[in-house]
């Protein structure tokens, strides 16, 4: 079969048109971007010389429709880096295509982001865990993407990156052990781990059964996102 349709919400060209926007919008050239999870788009107020956009008055950009989830792109200065942080992001369970879900990771690229920050509510599986504890992601799985729901199928531009990427080590080492080494200096070790994700689509939560599955599969968290 020839695929020959290439109109997919997230072409190179949408992409490219709404990241050309951005920068000519904006003096920052960020390198580092935070997505931030329900109710956690206060995050973004430790920017300092703020500029924000609401994702409406965005070329293409999706627009949030879940509580908790504001639905603005921050620029500003973190220890006197640039940084972007989405105050809001986008579920499959909305009905939004992946290739909507994933946009602002893509447009981020184009904007010379190079390390991207994911933060999300997720349900807890490991027994160690209390509500609230952190857990940063060494690994996750996608268990959606096991059915064919991923976001990067369809054909393949390679100036996004190749078909056929590694993902042994997704999460970058170094980060994860700052993150671990910078919480043990804070003393919050007891409530900061590392797991692994799990990806799913919602909306409902689990059924103790699937819940039991999930965390048998190795997951220690459930989520509806980290697509971004
Ligand atoms: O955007 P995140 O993953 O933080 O949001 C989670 C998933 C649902 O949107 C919501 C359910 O409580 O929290
Ligand atoms: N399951 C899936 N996603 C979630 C959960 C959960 O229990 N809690 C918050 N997001």
């Amino acid at each position: 079969m020839h695929i020959s349709d290439n109109s997919c919400c997230c072409s190179f060209d949408e992409c490219k048109r709404t990241s050309d926007w951005l920068l000519s919008q904006t003096r920052y050239r960020p390198k580092i971007a935070v997505v931030c999870g329900s109710g956690l788009g206060l995050l973004a107020e430790y920017l300092t010389s703020k500029q924000a956009f609401r994702y409406e008055d965005i070329p293409n950009f999706p627009v949030c429709t879940v509580s908790g989830h504001e639905g603005r792109l921050v620029f500003g200065k973190l220890n006197d880096k640039s940084c972007v942080f989405m105050q809001g992001r986008f579920h499959l369970y909305e009905g939004y295509s992946l290739c909507k879900v994933t946009f602002p990771v893509r447009v981020f690229k184009l904007m010379g982001v190079e390390t991207i920050i994911v933060t999300n509510a997720s349900g807890g599986l490991c027994q160690d865990f209390k509500v609230g504890d952190i857990m940063i992601i060494k690994d996750h799985i996608n268990l959606p993407g096991f059915a064919g729901q991923h976001p990067l199928c369809g054909p393949n531009d390679e100036r996004f990156g190749v078909r056929f990427p590694t993902m042994s080590d997704a999460y970058s080492e170094d980060l994860r052990k700052l993150a671990l080494d910078i919480s043990s200096e804070l003393g919050y070790s007891s409530f900061v781990h590392e797991g692994v994700y799990c990806m799913v689509c919602g909306p409902n939560f689990e059924t103790v059964a699937e819940a039991r599955l999930l965390h048998k599969l190795g997951s220690d968290t459930v989520d509806y996102t980290d697509w971004t």
